[in-house]
C-alpha cells in the first residue's frame, strides 16, 4: 500500500508535481517514454536541481520538438489518450471545469493554453511517475489557490481563475499570497488523482520530493512537496449519535439526513421504532469521527424535535479508497474502488454518475450500470489485483 500525500499548501501546477514525482524517485526515463507513446517525438522533459527561497527543489521542465498540435478540443486530445486512463480522466475533469465556466458542454471545449504540448506531457508525465513510484492512493492538503488577476487567451483573469474555482467545489482552499498559485491543469490533476482532502495522514514516509515552479519568490519556497509511504487500513475512532423521535413531520426527514452529512456525518441513517406507549417511531443515527460530533449534534438539536442525542463509541474499519475516473461511450464516470492491502477487493461506479449516463445515453440505468462495470474491467479494475495507473 503505497500512498502519496500532495502538501499544495505553496499552490499547485502540472510542472510542480511532476518536478515533486521525479525528484521523489520516478524514473524520468520511464516517464519520457510513456509521453512519448502519447506524443511521439513531439517533447522533451527534464528535471534540473534549482532553489526558490533557499530550498533545494526539481524543476520539470517540457520542451517542444515540433509544431505544437493544431486543434486542442477536448475531442483532440481524448483522442490520443488511452480510454479510462488515469490521464484521460485529468482532462475529462478540466473539459468539465471549462465546459461549466464558459456555459458550454465538455465536448464543445476547446483548450486554450491547458491543451497546449507542454500541458498534455505534464497531465501524462504526472500519470506516468505516480505509476512508476507504485502510488495506490493519493490525497492532498488544502490549496492555497493565490489572488490577484492573471493575463491569459481569454484575457485578464481573476485569480483564482475561473477554472481553478469550478475545481475546487468539495475543497479546502484559501488565497496564501499573491499571484496564480494554482493553475487548472495542476487543479485538475489534484482533485482527479487525490481521493480526499486532508492534512498529512498517519503513514511511514518512504521518499519526499519538492517540485518547483518557475518563479522564485522571496520569502515562500514556490514549490510542490509529496510525501510517500506506507499506509495501513485503519480502525479509526467513530462515535454514534442516536435519537429517538416520534413527532417530525415526516417529509423532513430526507432534509434531515442530507443536512447531517453536510455537517460532517460520515454516515446518518433512520430506523423504524415502536416507542413507549405503542407510538410508531424513528431512531436517527448519525456516524461520525470524534471532530465532527459537535457540528452533528447542533445539527440533530437544530432540525429535529428531540430533546436529547446518545452518544456511545464505536471502532470503524474503513477499506483504503481511491477513485478512478473512466470515460465510458464519452461520458465520465468515478469508480470508487476499495482495497485491502493494495489489492483491489471492491469496484463501485458512482450511482449518480450510471444515472447521468442513462440519462445521455437515452438507456435503462441497469444497462448503464453493466456498460460502467465493463469499462471498469477494460480498464484492468479485477478484484484481487492492484490498481494499475497507466498513462
Ligand atoms: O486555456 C484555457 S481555456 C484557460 C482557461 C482558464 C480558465 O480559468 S477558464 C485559465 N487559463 C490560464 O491558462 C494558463 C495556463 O494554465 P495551465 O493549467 O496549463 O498551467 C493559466 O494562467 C490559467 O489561468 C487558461
Ligand atoms: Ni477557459
Amino acid at each position: 500500500m503505497t500512498h502519496v500525500w500532495i502538501d499544495a499548501s505553496a499552490g499547485i501546477a502540472g510542472d510542480m508535481l511532476l518536478g515533486a514525482l521525479l525528484d521523489a524517485g520516478a524514473s524520468l526515463d520511464r516517464v519520457q517514454a510513456k509521453v512519448d507513446a502519447v506524443l511521439p517525438g513531439a517533447v522533451r522533459i527534464t528535471a534540473t536541481e534549482v532553489h526558490r527561497a533557499g530550498l533545494r527543489a526539481c524543476k520539470a521542465d517540457v520542451t517542444a520538438l515540433t509544431t505544437d498540435l493544431p486543434h486542442r478540443s477536448w475531442r483532440d486530445i481524448r483522442g490520443l489518450l488511452a480510454a479510462g486512463s488515469p490521464a484521460a480522466a485529468v482532462f475529462a475533469t478540466l473539459a468539465g471545469a471549462e465546459g461549466a465556466v464558459h456555459g458550454i458542454g465538455p465536448d464543445q471545449v476547446h483548450f486554450h493554453e491547458v491543451g497546449a504540448l507542454d500541458a498534455i506531457a505534464d497531465v501524462v508525465g504526472v500519470c506516468a511517475a505516480l505509476d512508476d513510484l507504485g502510488a495506490t492512493t493519493v490525497s492532498a492538503g488544502e490549496v492555497s489557490v493565490g489572488s490577484g488577476t492573471v493575463r491569459s487567451a481569454h484575457g485578464l483573469l481573476p485569480v483564482p481563475a475561473p477554472a481553478v474555482a469550478e475545481l475546487s467545489r468539495g475543497w479546502r482552499i484559501r488565497s496564501g499570497g499573491t499571484g496564480e498559485l494554482a493553475t487548472p491543469t495542476g487543479m485538475a490533476l489534484l482533485r482527479t488523482l487525490a481521493v480526499s482532502c486532508e492534512d498529512l495522514p498517519s503513514m511511514t514516509v518512504s521518499a519526499v520530493g519538492v517540485g518547483a515552479g518557475s518563479r522564485d519568490t522571496p520569502g515562500r519556497p514556490n514549490v510542490v512537496r509529496v510525501l510517500m509511504g506506507g499506509k495501513k487500513t485503519a480502525t479509526q475512532d467513530a462515535l454514534l449519535l442516536e435519537a429517538n423521535v416520534d413527532d417530525l413531520d415526516p417529509r423532513l426527514w430526507p432534509g434531515v439526513l442530507t443536512g447531517l452529512l453536510d455537517a460532517g456525518a460520515d454516515d446518518a441513517w433512520l430506523v423504524p421504532i415502536l416507542m413507549k406507549k405503542g407510538r410508531p417511531a424513528h431512531t436517527l443515527s448519525a456516524l461520525c469521527a470524534p471532530a465532527a460530533v459537535p457540528a452533528v449534534q447542533a445539527r440533530i438539536f437544530r432540525d429535529t424535535s428531540t430533546l436529547g442525542v446518545r452518544t456511545s463509541p464505536r471502532a470503524k474499519t474503513a477499506l483504503d479508497r481511491t477513485v478512478v475516473r473512466l470515460d465510458v461511450a464519452g461520458h465520465p464516470v468515478a469508480m470508487k474502488i476499495g482495497l485491502d492491502g493494495g489489492a483491489i477487493v471492491q469496484v463501485t461506479p458512482e450511482f449518480e454518475d450510471v444515472a447521468a449516463l442513462a440519462r445521455a445515453l437515452g438507456i435503462a440505468e441497469s444497462e448503464a450500470l453493466s456498460r460502467a462495470a465493463h469499462g471498469a474491467l477494460s480498464a484492468g479494475m479485477i478484484v484481487g489485483e492492484p490498481v494499475q495507473p497507466d498513462g
